[in-house]
């Protein structure tokens, strides 16, 4: 009986019909007493659990295989493989170092090479965060992806100034320097149709949200550390009443710590943290947006969700395959807070409302709170009203710095007001002919550039403006070209060496 449950196993295992085999071998399992047997049984229900993602119930069926046959090359590979994945690198390492004590044939061999040389690579990214994608920047995007492993850099979890938990610099950061790098627990992509039948695009934008919470969900089921993480995030209620976790339960090593066996997912609960969690997919370049316009991805990332927001942030994302990347887009001072703009923060205070409105809260940064106490105390509306009836543009810069003159405004709020009405000064700035009429008028273009980085931080479009300047004005010097490639570490963080940088800014 014991070699027909077997054979009929290894037959379910080989037709990759996963339910009969992990039913048969268990089966098999509670009856047998040969060690060998038992062995090869528990390592193949390991393979079946691993195809289905129950990854927690395929480690310990390779811990049950091991503590008999603790060479068993077979289950090392397995178990090696799953911890990868689980960017869990140190164990993940450790398995595939026992695993070549155990004389493989020259084909395995070869293969089990390969993946101790990419452990070796990501355990060491993970640890330095000396990620480098200039191959693939130089490649023109295309190819193979750079190798990514999860990365956390000089950061705490801290009670936040602005609402609830937020990351704090726990030293001094460079601009471009990253600070970390966390892969996605879902992610659903697809294509969105921008018809003019509203309802269509409705749908389709459903089918894709209900696809990913479909794939959270099942992540979260099959595995307890991912449900353990996902508890922590804020359901956006009372967040200033929220438990402050420990930095170190994010780390990639950190499986080992969690306790949370046995816990069911409570459905509602993890919608809501969606809702107040998920990010839209933001591309490395505007040169690579992933294919055509239509193409969105929706996702989430346990650790860059307790990124709050600000209108004067200091910290810029993107992402790559399944890993969001996030690196400091201006120099950030020990024990500042870390913030994202969640929307675009190249806009007037009245837009940034609604768009906070639409994210769910009323914005607590200090741009929002400087520019509401002056649009209080002065005349803003003015100013306000041009820019919504596209007022001569050199009028309206014109009439702001004076107005800042007149107001008093100083330093980085100055930074503030210019990148609220950036869409003029940009404007402005591209025009040979509205220059010649106002250029002596107002400050220069690099002036207003270096206050609103300093203030908001790197900006792709703050980027263009300037680099088309210089071309256009012959190409700059050492000094314009070294304040240029400042500006790109901003907005794309130090993540590539020179050459690549220059291909992609000039
Ligand atoms: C992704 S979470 C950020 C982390 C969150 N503070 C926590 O403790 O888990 C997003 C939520 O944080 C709050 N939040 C983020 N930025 C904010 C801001 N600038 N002003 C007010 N609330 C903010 C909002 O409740 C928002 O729904």
């Amino acid at each position: 009986m014991l070699q027909n449950l077997r054979l009929k196993a290894n037959e379910y295992l080989l037709r990759e019909q996963w339910d009969q085999a992990i039913q048969t071998y268990s089966q098999f399992i509670s009856l047998s007493e040969n060690q060998k047997s038992l062995t090869l049984a528990y390592s193949n229900r390991a393979e079946a659990r691993s195809k289905t993602r129950d990854f927690d119930g395929s480690l310990k069926d390779c811990d049950e295989a091991l503590q008999i046959e603790n060479t068993h090359f077979k289950t090392l590979m397995l178990k090696g493989k799953i911890l990868l994945n689980l960017d869990r690198y140190t164990s993940a390492l450790n398995c595939f170092k026992i695993a070549n004590l155990d004389n493989p044939s020259n084909q395995d061999l070869e293969v089990l090479k390969g993946y101790l040389e990419k452990c070796k690579k990501v355990e060491f990214l993970s640890r330095s965060g000396a990620f480098d994608f200039s191959t693939w920047v130089l490649n023109g995007f295309k190819g193979k992806l750079p190798e990514l492993a999860e990365f956390i850099g000089g950061l705490e979890i801290k009670k936040s100034e602005i609402s609830g938990r937020g990351l704090v610099a726990n030293k001094n950061i460079d601009v471009g320097s990253l600070l970390l790098v966390t892969k996605a627990v879902a992610t659903e992509r697809g294509i969105l149709p921008e018809s003019k039948n509203e309802d269509l695009g409705q749908n389709a934008q459903m089918v894709m949200w209900k696809n990913f919470i479909d794939k959270v969900l099942e992540s979260s089921e099959n595995c307890e550390r991912t449900r353990f993480l996902m508890s922590k995030l804020s359901n956006g209620e009372n967040e200033e009443g929220l438990e402050v976790p420990d930095i170190s339960m994010f780390r990639p090593e950190s499986g080992q710590d969690c306790r949370f066996v046995g816990e069911k997912i409570d459905i509602a609960a993890m919608l809501s943290i969606l809702d107040v969690n998920s990010l839209v997919e933001e591309m490395f370049s505007s040169k690579f947006t992933g294919k055509n316009g239509d193409y969105h991805g929706v996702g989430i990332w346990v650790l860059a969700s307790f990124i709050n927001h600000s209108c004067n942030p200091n910290a810029k994302r993107y992402h790559i395959g399944d890993h969001v990347i996030v690196h400091a887009s201006r120099d950030i001072k020990e024990g500042e807070e870390i913030t994202l703009g969640y929307f675009d923060v190249f806009s007037p205070l009245k837009n940034r409302k609604e768009m906070a409105k639409n994210w769910g809260f009323d914005c607590h940064c200090k741009r929002c709170k400087f520019e509401d106490e002056i649009s209080a105390k002065n005349e803003t509306g003015e100013i306000e009203m041009g820019y919504e009836r596209g007022v001569d543009v050199g009028t309206m810069v014109y009439k702001l710095e004076e107005s800042m003159r007149r107001w008093m405004v100083r330093g980085k709020m100055k930074g503030y007001l210019r990148a609220s009405f950036w869409k003029v000064y940009s404007e402005l700035f591209v025009s040979e002919k509205l220059m010649r009429k106002w250029g002596r008028k107002v400050p220069t273009m690099e002036v207003v550039v270096e206050s609103i980085v300093e203030a908001v931080g790197g900006d792709e479009r703050a980027l263009r403006v300037v680099s088309e300047g210089m071309k256009r004005n012959g190409g700059g010097g050492v000094l314009e070209m070294e304040k240029v490639m400042k500006l790109g570490r901003g907005v794309y963080g130090k993540v590539m060496k020179k050459q690549a940088l220059r291909s992609i800014i000039c």
